[in-house]
């Protein structure tokens, strides 16, 4: 069983315990009252590399990162700092987060958030935005054809914005074939958690233009932003580096900072 098997098979597992407690007309109403959604684009789509950050406490691959006592209080650093996204991991198990992180950091910022999970069923599309989401992450390698069509365009019908993310060639066409609009390149290969920069570049010529391109995982500062950029991206996602550094604030600035140079952009753009 491969870890992305067995992270899904919990994730699954507490679903299942939530799905008893909420029912899908209560949690129906409860997106009905949710604040309306964000303009993803807008915030995506400028000049700049637009530097997504992540509120993560713990990864399968590194164990605890950082204990964030206040997940609302790091995103509200990482906006003062320049971030254009917030994403927080709400998977429990092996990422330590929640949909209470999700409400919290939405409650205090501005700018768009994106519930990070192991989404699976429309159901928890409905629970991202009764939380306050405003996009939802799709992991190709975790769902067949059918599924990834379906939830787009569930996702798309109650006004969050689909991030699709790929891993491989295969991963990227079927995101476009879905009808991806974002699409996440992973560095990191979520069935043996390895980690190669390399393929954002690769992947990234086979993504037609007008579609976001978001570089994922694996971006240790401004460099590894640079580099991405010239590669073609949109955006960067960045986690780990913001976490456990010392001041999470100072961080996204540098990166905000690298990000509007004009020397980050590719070349003929
Ligand atoms: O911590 P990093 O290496 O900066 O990576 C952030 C983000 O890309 C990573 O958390 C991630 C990307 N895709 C995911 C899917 C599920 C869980 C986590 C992820």
């Amino acid at each position: 069983m491969s870890v992305l098997d067995d992270i899904i098979e919990g994730v699954r597992a507490d679903l299942a315990e939530r799905q008893k407690a909420v029912s899908l007309a209560e949690l129906k109403e409860r997106a009905e009252r949710a604040p309306a959604p964000r303009d993803v684009y807008r915030a995506l789509g400028g000049d700049q590399v637009a530097v997504i950050a992540e509120v993560k406490r713990s990864s399968p691959s590194k164990g605890a990162l950082a204990a964030i006592a206040d997940p609302a209080a790091l995103a509200a650093d990482y906006e003062a700092g320049g971030a254009h996204v917030i994403s927080v991991l709400t998977e429990q198990r092996r990422f330590g987060g929640s949909l209470e992180d999700l409400a919290a950091v939405r409650a205090v910022v501005d700018i768009p958030v994106l519930r990070k999970d192991f989404i699976v069923t429309s159901y928890q599309l409905w629970e991202a935005r009764a939380h306050g989401a405003d996009l939802a992450l799709l992991i190709v390698a975790a769902l067949d054809q059918n599924a990834l069509v379906s939830l787009i365009e569930r996702a798309e019908s109650i006004g969050l914005a689909p991030l699709v993310e790929v891993h491989t060639a295969e991963e990227l066409r079927r995101a476009l074939d879905a009808g991806a609009k974002i699409i996440g390149v992973n560095a990191r290969d979520l069935k043996t958690l390895e980690v190669d920069r390399e393929v954002f570049a690769k992947l990234a010529p086979e993504i037609p233009e007008g579609i976001i391109k978001i570089a994922e995982s694996g971006v240790r500062g401004p460099h590894d932003l640079l580099a991405y950029a010239r590669a073609g991206a949109d955006a960067v996602l960045v986690g780990e580096s913001l976490v456990t550094g010392k001041d999470p604030r100072a961080a996204v600035v540098d990166l905000v900072t690298a990000g509007a140079h004009p020397a980050s952009r590719p070349e003929g753009q």
